[in-house]
């Protein structure tokens, strides 16, 4: 079944935001007098939104776990330039041109907070979106199915209408809480197994082939 609304993540799925991440992270722990991660490191902390990648950073660098300053300290850093080593995903841009030109309504729901996503969207021109779920726009984040129920919710559909499209284990969870069809796209930034029958996708034209193939 061609779904009525696709909801898409936006870390790892449709930009690859691993080196702002990663320069923003290294700095914070620079400032704060303690070991800069890896970008290797950063990849694997990401998806589970700004405080637990701050939190992963301190505990990889062996430092008191003091995450509500450092995270103060990433936020000023990040925020002041969330766009630059920002890279628009293949085939990101030609999917939600084609889903758009069939009627689809677009959404985002990304754990990222909603003054850095809203700053990438603008600036990467990439959308528009018919509704955006971010990290704080609600008390849950994902896993927590609560944000991609509330997506769905704004742009009109059941969820058994709609289909979510992301990068990671976390993802793939909150597809499944949420009880709504996901497509998860390789080559993001995931860090632990998938839920067992995930659909995979090898790129997101492989993931539009999917949607189409009714
Ligand atoms: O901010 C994060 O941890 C990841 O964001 P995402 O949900 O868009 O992958
Ligand atoms: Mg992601």
């Amino acid at each position: 079944m061609i779904p009525q609304a696709v909801i898409f993540d936006l870390d790892g799925t449709l930009i690859d935001s691993a080196p702002s991440l990663h320069r923003a992270a290294a700095e914070t722990m620079k400032t704060l007098g303690h070991r800069p991660p890896s970008r290797a490191e950063v990849e694997s902390f990401v998806g589970d939104g700004v405080g637990m990648l701050v939190a992963r950073c301190l505990a990889a660098a062996g430092a008191p776990a003091d995450a509500e300053d450092a995270v103060r300290v990433f936020r000023q850093i990040y925020d002041a330039d969330p766009l630059t080593g920002v890279f628009v995903m293949d085939g990101a841009r030609e999917i939600l041109a084609a889903l758009t030109a069939r009627g689809i309504r677009l959404g985002l729901c990304t754990n990222k907070p909603l003054a850095p996503t809203r700053t990438i969207l603008t600036g990467l021109a990439l959308g528009p979106f018919d509704a955006v779920v971010a990290g704080d726009s609600l008390p849950q984040r994902k896993p927590d199915p609560a944000p991609l129920r509330h997506a769905v919710a704004l742009l009109g559909v059941a969820p058994a209408q709609a289909a979510y499209v992301g990068d990671s284990h976390v993802d793939a969870e909150t597809a499944v809480a949420a009880e709504m069809r996901y497509l998860h796209v390789e080559g993001g930034y995931l860090s632990k197994p998938l839920p067992p029958g995930t659909t995979r996708c090898r790129s997101l034209s492989g993931a539009l082939a999917e949607l189409f193939d009714d």
